[in-house]
């Protein structure tokens, strides 16, 4: 049985919200929350000897921003601190659910991918950080979850698991004072319907990408962006269980290493990773082979997700001699950033519609990694044209040594795989 808010918990944060007043806006303590004007009932969490109890531990969060990072002098660098410190905060919402998921906390979507309390909190605290840091311009996200089914009747109850979920987090970090209602809870999922575009600045997020390997015990990311002027300029991405140097094995995994990266890049700047608990961020790079025969190359864990007949068939005539390393979420692209293999090929099913938030964060990292990410055709991608990325060809990314040869497998198999018959 998993461990749920406990009774003496939930009644302190039931007690705190009950004797809160209504926020008015002259009492905000962060401007930007007036956009959500239902969002929260505040208190003075020093005078709450209990409230205090329950922060048990210094924020990493908090840690990780005090480091020096590359990006500091750029134009977006407090975006880049709240982008860090959100995806933080988040990270550890779904390391606390990963650990003791119930059946209860899983639902099915109508798409019916599974969604669980770990993607609601994740977007509702990312969601609730960024208001609270970035205090100029209005506030746009486009994010994968709504709140279409928290609101139907039955849905009461995994609405309490993921408000006493979002609570406790925010309970647990000094730097936050700050309880959300149920009424909270909705809008602060719901403040993720934007619609993005060409114009003005969109936060872009998958709370959690991978929700499969998520619920396997596997590589899953928290992926935040930042879109300015229809172009991705910051991107974040929080991978708990990838190890922190390097993977050396199929599963993702490598022995004896600190688990759990957070990779960063602002356009300009370079890329970053560091531990998610905070240690300084040290700048990576994609790795530099010409050869075909050294790359070993990335792909979804999923092989709904991607046709593996088909990035097979891609490798053999580029040369690659290793095995497909698969692996979920766009922990990919950060393994891929820092030099842990040197191709990722993405080829869905046809009619699938890519998202922008499988692929901002991620995309960013690369390419100021050095790297290039484009569509099967060469063409960088276009993250101006609403919540979809419209294109029907695939996505690959490599080092700027190996593009051309790879864009020439790419071309080739696409075309000896649309001469064979279909079998229909
Ligand atoms: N049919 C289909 N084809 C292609 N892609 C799909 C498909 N269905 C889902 N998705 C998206 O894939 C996201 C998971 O990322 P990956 O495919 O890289 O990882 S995985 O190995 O497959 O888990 C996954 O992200 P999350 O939904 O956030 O988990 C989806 O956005
Ligand atoms: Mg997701």
């Amino acid at each position: 049985m998993a461990a749920r808010v406990g009774l003496p918990q939930q009644a302190l944060l039931a007690s705190a919200l009950a004797r809160s007043p209504s926020p008015s806006p002259a009492r905000l303590p962060y401007p930007p929350l007036l956009r959500l004007p239902t969002y929260c009932r505040f208190f003075s969490a020093s005078a709450d000897a209990g409230l205090q109890n329950l922060r048990r531990r210094l924020p990493f969060a908090a840690r990780a921003m005090s480091q020096r990072s590359e990006a500091a002098g750029s134009p977006y660098a407090a975006e880049l601190a709240a982008a860090k410190k959100a995806v933080s905060l988040a990270a550890r919402l779904c390391q606390t659910v990963q650990q003791e998921i119930e059946q209860s906390d899983v639902q099915s979507k109508a798409d019916k991918s599974p969604v669980t309390v770990a993607d609601y909190g994740s977007q509702i605290l990312v969601s609730l950080v960024l208001n609270m840091e970035v205090t100029t311009g209005s506030f746009s996200m486009v994010a994968e979850e709504d709140s279409e089914d928290l609101r139907k009747d039955g849905a009461e109850e995994i609405l309490e698991r993921i408000t006493d979920l979002v609570n406790e987090t925010l309970a647990e970090d000094a730097s936050f004072n700050i309880l959300l209602s149920q009424e909270g809870i909705l809008a602060a999922i719901d403040s993720g319907k934007s619609e993005g575009g060409p114009s003005g600045r969109h936060w872009v997020l998958d709370p959690i990408d991978g929700t499969k390997g998520f619920l396997r015990g596997g590589q899953y990311a928290i992926a935040l962006a930042l879109l300015d002027e229809g172009k991705v300029v910051l991107g974040v991405l929080g991978c708990p269980n990838l190890p922190l140097s390097s993977i050396n094995n199929l599963n993702g995994s490598s022995s004896g290493d600190q688990v759990g990266a957070l990779f960063s890049a602002t356009i300009g700047c370079g890329a970053e990773v560091q531990s998610l608990d905070g240690s300084p961020p040290q700048k990576i790079s994609v790795c530099s082979t010409d050869n075909p025969v050294n790359a070993s190359f990335f792909e979804s864990y999923e092989g709904a997700h991607t046709m593996h007949d088909l990035t097979g068939s891609i490798a053999e005539k580029l040369g690659v001699q290793a095995p497909p390393v698969r692996i979920d979420s766009q922990a990919k692209y950060g393994a891929l950033a820092r030099g842990d293999g040197a191709i990722y090929l993405r080829f869905p099913y046809k009619g699938y519609r890519e998202k922008i938030w499988d692929h901002a964060a991620g995309a960013i990292v690369v390419t100021e990694a050095g790297g290039l990410v484009t569509d099967a055709s060469g063409n960088d991608l276009d993250f101006s044209k609403g919540r979809f990325l419209d294109l029907d060809t695939g996505i690959i990314a490599t080092n700027k040594q190996l593009m051309p040869s790879l864009l020439k497998a790419v071309q080739e198999a696409i075309k000896e795989k649309d001469q064979v018959p279909s079998p229909l």
